[in-house]
């Protein structure tokens, strides 16, 4: 079991404060010590009892911690590591971070930190496009993949520590090269991330004359474009920070764009079929309830009446057998007299007594991968 003495939060948002809910309700830590610029944001913390106390600055706040975790946009992390480099820290305390780049702040930390303080990279492959604490969840991270990045000179009782203390709150720990997660986070979710805003953009610029747009935006457009709904200056840091592997997969994008464009030119039939044919096998091969997908809701569809009073109706089913219910709402991309709810859930239990309970009273559910 590992336990902290004291633990420090330097970013109290989603990611930060989701931890801290997490190490506390592993019973992993006495004391957690919240830091942020947001002071209303601070405040809330300590209100909901997720941090102990909010210090009034970074250096009161690093006093005696035995680890401290950097929750802030990436080029804040940068700012914060600068400053902790001339902060007395105690013998032994673990710095971390979690950002969504690495090769750039491991490189940094390595340079900026004096030889003695020990730093190790993270980034927990879980989270959403919402911000701030009041988005926080204690089970954020329960079952998604956890990624160290040491440095060459990461100190392996610390990485060992970090592994245990990651996987104490239910996440697969995995240890990789900072150069490394960044080629892969590029392709799996940085340029999705700006294929999700361009359509965005698409759709916005084609609306403003026209309100159809926005109207009939729902259902598949709505699903692939949610995460362009992420903090802005998050995703600004990110690409700065992790600029060559974007480019270069954004070139590809250009030129396999390029080629869907020739098959519609030549009206080509085999090439666009092999294409969906093919790209959908692999998305389909991808492991249902995969292990480290950046997953915090649990989602299914029931075919209901649209008639009134029928989300009270279910919530009211799921409420008295005491199943959580995240959200509740009716699905708008359906043109048939008879409705959709979707209903999500926090964990994968709750999703399934719901799918169990409902059956039972006749409904036809689908269950969302
Ligand atoms: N949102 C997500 O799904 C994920 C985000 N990350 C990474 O986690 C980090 C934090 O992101 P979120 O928690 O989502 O953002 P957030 O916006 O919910 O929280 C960030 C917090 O940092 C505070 N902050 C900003 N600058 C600060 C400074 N100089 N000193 C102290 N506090 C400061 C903000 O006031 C805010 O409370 C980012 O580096 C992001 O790349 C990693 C995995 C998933
Ligand atoms: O919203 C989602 O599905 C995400 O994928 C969230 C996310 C954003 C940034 C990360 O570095 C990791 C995960």
């Amino acid at each position: 079991m590992i336990h902290f003495n004291k633990i420090v939060i330097v970013g109290c948002g989603l990611i930060g404060g989701s931890l801290a809910m997490a190490f506390r309700s592993h019973g992993m830590v006495n004391r957690i010590v919240g830091v942020d610029i947001d002071t209303h944001g601070l405040d809330k913390a300590l209100t909901m009892g997720i941090i102990d106390e909010a210090a009034d600055s970074l250096e009161n706040a690093v006093l005696m911690a035995d680890l401290v975790v950097l929750a802030v946009p990436v080029q804040q992390t940068i700012r914060q590591l600068e400053l902790l480099a001339g902060l007395p820290l105690k013998r032994g305390c673990i710095i971390t971070d979690v950002s969504s780049t690495k090769k750039e702040i491991c490189g940094f930390a390595n340079k900026c930190l004096p030889k003695d303080t020990v730093f190790v990279g993270g980034h927990p492959m879980a989270g959403s496009e919402k911000t701030g604490i009041t988005a926080a969840s204690p089970r954020l991270f329960e079952n998604a993949v956890y990624i160290l990045t040491p440095g060459t000179s990461s100190d392996t009782i610390a990485v060992d520590k970090l592994r245990q203390t990651f996987e104490q709150i239910r996440a697969q720990v995995l240890v990789m090269d900072p150069a490394q997660h960044d080629q892969v986070v590029a392709a799996i979710s940085h340029i999705p991330h700006v294929v999700a805003a361009l359509l965005v953009d698409q759709v916005a610029d084609l609306g403003q004359n026209n309100p159809l747009y926005s109207r009939l935006a729902a259902g598949g457009f709505r699903d692939v474009t949610r995460i362009a709904s992420g903090s802005p200056v998050m995703w600004r840091d990110i690409l700065l920070t992790n600029r060559e592997p974007i480019l270069q997969l954004l070139r590809d994008w250009v030129r396999r764009t390029k080629e869907v464009a020739n098959w519609l030119e030549e009206a080509n039939p085999q090439d666009i079929e092999t294409f969906f044919t093919r790209t959908r096998e692999w998305r389909d091969s991808l492991p249902a309830k995969a292990k480290g997908a950046a997953r915090i809701y649990y989602e299914m569809t029931i075919d209901v009446e649209d008639k009134p009073g029928i989300i009270g109706k279910v919530a009211t089913i799921l409420g008295e057998h005491g199943i959580n219910l995240r959200n509740i709402g009716i699905l708008e991309n359906r043109e048939e007299v008879n409705g959709q709810l979707l209903l999500s859930f926090s964990s994968y239990q709750d999703q399934a007594e719901a799918m169990h309970l409902l059956l039972g009273h006749g409904y036809k559910v689908h269950v969302r991968e």
